[in-house]
Protein backbone atom coordinates (compact mmCIF):
# COMPACT_ATOMS: atom_id res chain seq x y z
CA UNK A 1 0.00 0.00 0.00
CA UNK A 2 1.20 3.58 -0.90
CA UNK A 3 2.43 6.01 1.80
CA UNK A 4 -0.18 8.59 3.40
CA UNK A 5 0.56 11.82 1.51
CA UNK A 6 0.59 14.79 4.13
CA UNK A 7 0.42 17.29 2.02
CA UNK A 8 -3.06 15.91 1.07
CA UNK A 9 -4.25 15.73 4.66
CA UNK A 10 -7.66 17.04 5.68
CA UNK A 11 -7.72 19.27 8.83
CA UNK A 12 -7.81 17.97 12.25
CA UNK A 13 -10.86 16.19 13.65
CA UNK A 14 -12.26 18.36 16.48
CA UNK A 15 -14.78 17.01 19.48
CA UNK A 16 -17.48 18.67 17.36
CA UNK A 17 -16.67 18.10 14.09
CA UNK A 18 -20.26 18.30 12.46
CA UNK A 19 -23.76 19.88 11.84
CA UNK A 20 -22.21 23.06 13.53
CA UNK A 21 -22.96 24.91 10.98
CA UNK A 22 -19.78 23.81 9.09
CA UNK A 23 -21.69 21.95 5.81
CA UNK A 24 -23.88 25.24 5.23
CA UNK A 25 -20.09 27.09 5.59
CA UNK A 26 -19.02 24.68 2.57
CA UNK A 27 -21.68 25.84 0.18
CA UNK A 28 -20.37 29.76 0.39
CA UNK A 29 -16.90 28.64 0.16
CA UNK A 30 -17.73 26.30 -2.91
CA UNK A 31 -19.89 28.93 -4.62
CA UNK A 32 -17.38 31.68 -4.12
CA UNK A 33 -14.54 29.93 -5.81
CA UNK A 34 -13.14 32.05 -8.36
CA UNK A 35 -13.24 29.42 -11.18
CA UNK A 36 -16.92 28.63 -10.33
CA UNK A 37 -17.44 28.40 -14.16
CA UNK A 38 -14.92 25.67 -15.04
CA UNK A 39 -16.50 23.84 -11.36
CA UNK A 40 -19.62 24.06 -13.10
CA UNK A 41 -20.94 20.42 -14.54
CA UNK A 42 -17.36 19.00 -13.56
CA UNK A 43 -17.60 16.08 -10.63
CA UNK A 44 -14.26 15.85 -9.76
CA UNK A 45 -13.38 20.11 -9.99
CA UNK A 46 -16.28 20.22 -7.62
CA UNK A 47 -14.79 17.45 -5.13
CA UNK A 48 -11.35 18.97 -5.65
CA UNK A 49 -13.21 22.73 -4.11
CA UNK A 50 -14.77 20.25 -1.06
CA UNK A 51 -11.32 18.75 -0.52
CA UNK A 52 -9.82 22.14 -0.74
CA UNK A 53 -12.30 23.09 2.04
CA UNK A 54 -11.35 19.82 4.12
CA UNK A 55 -7.81 20.74 4.17
CA UNK A 56 -7.33 24.31 4.76
CA UNK A 57 -10.99 25.49 6.42
CA UNK A 58 -12.62 22.58 8.70
CA UNK A 59 -12.41 18.51 8.85
CA UNK A 60 -15.23 17.19 6.75
CA UNK A 61 -16.33 13.29 7.43
CA UNK A 62 -15.92 12.66 3.80
CA UNK A 63 -14.51 9.13 2.56
CA UNK A 64 -11.61 10.91 0.89
CA UNK A 65 -9.84 10.62 -1.69
CA UNK A 66 -7.36 7.19 -0.99
CA UNK A 67 -10.99 5.09 0.59
CA UNK A 68 -12.73 6.42 -2.63
CA UNK A 69 -10.51 5.12 -5.29
CA UNK A 70 -10.87 1.60 -3.61
CA UNK A 71 -14.83 1.89 -4.47
CA UNK A 72 -14.65 3.96 -7.76
CA UNK A 73 -12.21 0.81 -9.18
CA UNK A 74 -14.66 -1.25 -7.55
CA UNK A 75 -17.45 0.17 -9.63
CA UNK A 76 -15.90 0.20 -13.14
CA UNK A 77 -15.08 -3.09 -12.42
CA UNK A 78 -19.05 -4.25 -11.34
CA UNK A 79 -20.81 -1.60 -13.48
CA UNK A 80 -23.56 -1.67 -11.10
CA UNK A 81 -26.94 -0.39 -12.79
CA UNK A 82 -28.10 0.83 -9.40
CA UNK A 83 -26.09 1.55 -6.53
CA UNK A 84 -26.92 2.62 -3.02
CA UNK A 85 -25.56 4.71 -0.65
CA UNK A 86 -26.40 4.49 3.21
CA UNK A 87 -25.52 8.04 4.62
CA UNK A 88 -24.33 10.87 2.20
CA UNK A 89 -23.46 13.33 4.44
CA UNK A 90 -22.73 16.94 2.05
CA UNK A 91 -22.47 14.22 -1.17
CA UNK A 92 -18.48 13.98 -1.49
CA UNK A 93 -18.76 10.71 -1.87
CA UNK A 94 -22.49 10.86 -3.85
CA UNK A 95 -20.55 12.61 -6.17
CA UNK A 96 -17.35 10.40 -6.58
CA UNK A 97 -19.34 7.61 -7.00
CA UNK A 98 -22.50 8.64 -8.88
CA UNK A 99 -20.18 9.81 -11.29
CA UNK A 100 -18.45 6.58 -11.61
CA UNK A 101 -22.18 4.82 -11.74
CA UNK A 102 -22.60 6.93 -14.78
CA UNK A 103 -19.10 6.76 -16.20
CA UNK A 104 -19.83 2.63 -16.36
CA UNK A 105 -23.10 3.12 -17.88
CA UNK A 106 -25.19 2.76 -14.53
CA UNK A 107 -28.60 4.27 -14.19
CA UNK A 108 -29.35 5.13 -10.85
CA UNK A 109 -27.23 6.56 -7.62
CA UNK A 110 -29.36 6.59 -4.33
CA UNK A 111 -28.40 8.80 -1.97
CA UNK A 112 -29.25 8.09 1.05
CA UNK A 113 -29.60 10.65 4.38
CA UNK A 114 -31.07 11.64 7.12
CA UNK A 115 -30.36 14.84 7.76
CA UNK A 116 -32.33 17.51 5.82
CA UNK A 117 -30.28 20.07 5.76
CA UNK A 118 -27.38 17.88 4.90
CA UNK A 119 -29.55 16.10 2.29
CA UNK A 120 -29.72 20.30 1.16
CA UNK A 121 -26.50 20.62 0.67
CA UNK A 122 -25.60 17.31 -1.22
CA UNK A 123 -28.82 18.38 -3.40
CA UNK A 124 -27.26 22.06 -4.21
CA UNK A 125 -23.23 20.01 -5.25
CA UNK A 126 -25.00 17.92 -6.92
CA UNK A 127 -26.98 20.05 -9.37
CA UNK A 128 -23.68 21.89 -9.62
CA UNK A 129 -21.66 18.86 -10.31
CA UNK A 130 -24.22 18.23 -12.74
CA UNK A 131 -25.19 14.77 -11.70
CA UNK A 132 -28.86 15.30 -11.42
CA UNK A 133 -29.92 13.28 -13.96
CA UNK A 134 -28.60 10.14 -12.08
CA UNK A 135 -28.47 10.94 -8.46
CA UNK A 136 -31.60 10.63 -5.99
CA UNK A 137 -31.54 11.90 -2.91
CA UNK A 138 -33.87 10.17 0.02
CA UNK A 139 -34.14 11.73 2.76
CA UNK A 140 -35.15 9.98 5.91
CA UNK A 141 -33.83 6.87 8.21
CA UNK A 142 -32.14 4.75 5.59
CA UNK A 143 -33.99 1.49 6.55
CA UNK A 144 -37.68 3.62 6.04
CA UNK A 145 -36.10 5.33 2.86
CA UNK A 146 -35.08 1.49 1.88
CA UNK A 147 -38.65 0.11 2.40
CA UNK A 148 -39.86 2.66 0.96
CA UNK A 149 -38.01 2.49 -2.43
CA UNK A 150 -38.83 -1.48 -2.75
CA UNK A 151 -42.37 -0.93 -1.79
CA UNK A 152 -42.85 2.37 -4.58
CA UNK A 153 -41.27 -0.59 -6.91
CA UNK A 154 -37.79 1.52 -8.32
CA UNK A 155 -35.63 -0.15 -6.33
CA UNK A 156 -35.84 -4.22 -7.36
CA UNK A 157 -32.18 -4.81 -7.02
CA UNK A 158 -28.92 -2.84 -5.49
CA UNK A 159 -25.88 -3.99 -7.55
CA UNK A 160 -23.81 -1.81 -5.08
CA UNK A 161 -24.24 -0.79 -1.67
CA UNK A 162 -21.97 1.90 0.17
CA UNK A 163 -22.42 1.80 3.77
CA UNK A 164 -21.08 4.74 5.50
CA UNK A 165 -23.78 6.15 8.15
CA UNK A 166 -25.15 4.39 11.79
CA UNK A 167 -22.88 2.37 12.27
CA UNK A 168 -24.77 0.26 14.23
CA UNK A 169 -27.28 0.58 11.30
CA UNK A 170 -24.80 -1.44 9.11
CA UNK A 171 -25.48 -5.01 9.91
CA UNK A 172 -29.64 -4.23 10.54
CA UNK A 173 -29.92 -2.76 7.07
CA UNK A 174 -28.24 -5.36 5.26
CA UNK A 175 -30.59 -7.94 6.68
CA UNK A 176 -33.37 -5.75 5.46
CA UNK A 177 -32.03 -5.53 2.31
CA UNK A 178 -31.47 -9.04 2.16
CA UNK A 179 -35.03 -10.03 3.34
CA UNK A 180 -36.36 -7.49 0.39
CA UNK A 181 -34.09 -9.53 -2.24
CA UNK A 182 -32.32 -6.70 -2.60
CA UNK A 183 -29.06 -8.17 -1.89
CA UNK A 184 -29.02 -10.94 -3.40
CA UNK A 185 -26.51 -12.80 -5.29
CA UNK A 186 -24.40 -10.22 -7.55
CA UNK A 187 -24.71 -7.48 -5.01
CA UNK A 188 -21.22 -6.03 -3.88
CA UNK A 189 -20.95 -4.13 -0.67
CA UNK A 190 -18.69 -1.52 0.45
CA UNK A 191 -18.66 -0.75 3.61
CA UNK A 192 -15.96 2.08 5.46
CA UNK A 193 -14.63 2.42 8.91
CA UNK A 194 -14.75 -0.80 9.43
CA UNK A 195 -10.85 0.05 11.45
CA UNK A 196 -11.75 3.18 12.64
CA UNK A 197 -13.61 3.79 14.56
CA UNK A 198 -14.80 -0.32 13.86
CA UNK A 199 -17.77 -2.09 13.23
CA UNK A 200 -17.19 -5.48 14.26
CA UNK A 201 -20.62 -7.19 14.49
CA UNK A 202 -20.71 -5.47 10.64
CA UNK A 203 -17.39 -7.56 9.97
CA UNK A 204 -18.39 -10.90 12.24
CA UNK A 205 -22.00 -10.67 10.07
CA UNK A 206 -20.27 -10.70 6.30
CA UNK A 207 -17.53 -12.96 7.29
CA UNK A 208 -19.58 -15.89 8.83
CA UNK A 209 -20.59 -19.14 7.58
CA UNK A 210 -24.10 -19.79 6.86
CA UNK A 211 -24.30 -22.82 9.41
CA UNK A 212 -22.91 -19.97 11.77
CA UNK A 213 -25.54 -17.54 11.01
CA UNK A 214 -28.50 -19.88 10.77
CA UNK A 215 -27.50 -20.96 14.07
CA UNK A 216 -27.42 -17.07 15.46
CA UNK A 217 -30.82 -16.61 13.50
CA UNK A 218 -31.96 -19.16 16.35
CA UNK A 219 -31.42 -17.31 18.75
CA UNK A 220 -33.61 -14.37 20.20
CA UNK A 221 -32.54 -11.34 18.25
CA UNK A 222 -30.37 -9.45 20.98
CA UNK A 223 -28.79 -7.11 18.85
CA UNK A 224 -28.40 -3.77 20.64
CA UNK A 225 -25.93 -1.13 19.52
CA UNK A 226 -24.76 -0.67 23.34
CA UNK A 227 -22.73 -3.62 23.97
CA UNK A 228 -22.18 -4.54 19.98
CA UNK A 229 -18.72 -3.72 20.54
CA UNK A 230 -18.94 -0.29 18.70
CA UNK A 231 -17.70 2.57 20.73
CA UNK A 232 -19.83 4.46 22.49
CA UNK A 233 -19.32 7.48 21.10
CA UNK A 234 -19.97 6.03 17.91
CA UNK A 235 -23.13 4.36 19.56
CA UNK A 236 -24.31 8.03 20.58
CA UNK A 237 -22.62 10.00 17.56
CA UNK A 238 -25.78 11.33 16.08
CA UNK A 239 -28.08 11.58 19.38
CA UNK A 240 -27.64 15.39 19.57
CA UNK A 241 -30.98 15.95 17.66
CA UNK A 242 -32.76 13.03 19.36
CA UNK A 243 -33.80 11.59 16.64
CA UNK A 244 -35.11 7.84 17.05
CA UNK A 245 -31.93 5.22 17.30
CA UNK A 246 -34.09 2.71 16.81
CA UNK A 247 -32.48 -0.30 15.14
CA UNK A 248 -34.42 -2.18 12.27
CA UNK A 249 -35.14 -6.22 13.21
CA UNK A 250 -34.96 -7.65 10.61
CA UNK A 251 -34.08 -11.39 10.35
CA UNK A 252 -32.08 -10.98 7.18
CA UNK A 253 -31.06 -14.06 4.87
CA UNK A 254 -28.79 -16.31 6.51
CA UNK A 255 -28.26 -18.65 3.41
CA UNK A 256 -26.47 -15.65 1.36
CA UNK A 257 -22.92 -16.45 0.77
CA UNK A 258 -20.48 -13.49 0.97
CA UNK A 259 -16.79 -13.56 -0.04
CA UNK A 260 -15.53 -11.08 1.93
CA UNK A 261 -12.31 -8.79 3.00
CA UNK A 262 -10.91 -6.03 3.73
CA UNK A 263 -8.72 -3.11 1.43
CA UNK A 264 -6.68 -1.00 3.99
CA UNK A 265 -6.33 2.40 3.01
CA UNK A 266 -6.29 5.59 4.52
CA UNK A 267 -8.72 8.18 6.52
CA UNK A 268 -8.29 11.75 4.77
CA UNK A 269 -6.83 13.14 7.65
CA UNK A 270 -4.47 10.81 9.37
CA UNK A 271 -5.60 11.17 12.81
CA UNK A 272 -4.41 8.35 14.93
CA UNK A 273 -6.90 5.46 16.11
CA UNK A 274 -8.59 7.02 19.24
CA UNK A 275 -11.05 4.55 20.27
CA UNK A 276 -10.43 0.80 21.14
CA UNK A 277 -11.17 -1.11 18.77
CA UNK A 278 -11.84 -5.09 19.37
CA UNK A 279 -12.74 -7.69 17.11
CA UNK A 280 -9.80 -7.42 14.47
CA UNK A 281 -7.85 -10.00 13.57
CA UNK A 282 -4.06 -10.21 13.86
CA UNK A 283 -3.49 -8.70 10.34
CA UNK A 284 -5.83 -5.58 11.04
CA UNK A 285 -4.15 -4.53 14.50
CA UNK A 286 -0.80 -3.84 12.73
CA UNK A 287 -2.49 -1.27 11.01
CA UNK A 288 -0.59 2.08 11.33
CA UNK A 289 -2.67 4.64 13.52
CA UNK A 290 -3.92 6.40 10.51
CA UNK A 291 -5.14 3.37 8.87
CA UNK A 292 -8.75 2.50 8.34
CA UNK A 293 -10.31 0.06 6.02
CA UNK A 294 -12.93 -0.97 3.76
CA UNK A 295 -14.51 -4.61 3.59
CA UNK A 296 -15.73 -5.27 0.53
CA UNK A 297 -18.81 -8.01 0.52
CA UNK A 298 -19.43 -9.68 -2.46
CA UNK A 299 -22.59 -11.92 -2.61
CA UNK A 300 -21.89 -15.05 -4.16
CA UNK A 301 -24.39 -17.34 -3.53
CA UNK A 302 -27.72 -18.28 -1.72
CA UNK A 303 -27.14 -21.94 -0.17
CA UNK A 304 -30.88 -23.93 0.13
C1 LIG B 1 -19.74 9.55 7.61
S1 LIG B 1 -21.06 10.50 7.05
C2 LIG B 1 -21.18 10.02 5.35
C3 LIG B 1 -20.03 10.52 4.51
C4 LIG B 1 -20.24 10.32 3.04
N1 LIG B 1 -20.61 8.96 2.70
C5 LIG B 1 -18.99 10.68 2.28
O1 LIG B 1 -18.06 9.87 2.28
O2 LIG B 1 -18.94 11.74 1.69
C6 LIG B 1 -22.46 9.67 7.73
C7 LIG B 1 -23.80 10.28 7.35
O3 LIG B 1 -24.81 9.31 7.66
C8 LIG B 1 -25.97 10.01 8.06
N2 LIG B 1 -26.79 9.05 8.81
C9 LIG B 1 -26.58 8.57 10.06
N3 LIG B 1 -27.51 7.67 10.38
C10 LIG B 1 -28.33 7.55 9.31
C11 LIG B 1 -29.47 6.77 9.02
N4 LIG B 1 -29.97 5.91 9.88
N5 LIG B 1 -30.04 6.91 7.81
C12 LIG B 1 -29.54 7.76 6.88
N6 LIG B 1 -28.46 8.53 7.11
C13 LIG B 1 -27.86 8.42 8.30
C14 LIG B 1 -25.45 11.17 8.89
O4 LIG B 1 -26.39 12.21 8.99
C15 LIG B 1 -24.19 11.54 8.11
O5 LIG B 1 -24.46 12.55 7.21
Amino acid sequence: MPEFDESKAYAQQEDVFFDDGREVELLHFVYSRPNLDEIRGNPAKVLEAIDDFGRKKKYLMNVGEDKGKIVTDLIAEVKPKAMVELGGYIGYSTILFGDAVKKAGGKQYYSLERNPEFGAVIGSLIDLAGLSDIVKIEIGSSDASLMRLYQAGVLKHIDMMFLDHYKPAYTTDLKLCEELKLVAPGSVLAADNVIKPGNPPYLEYVRSSVDEKRQKAQQADGYTAQGSGIAERTVNQYAKRGESMELNKSPGNPNLVYDSKLINSFEPTGVPVSVPVTGLTVQDSMLTPRQDGIEISRCVKEER
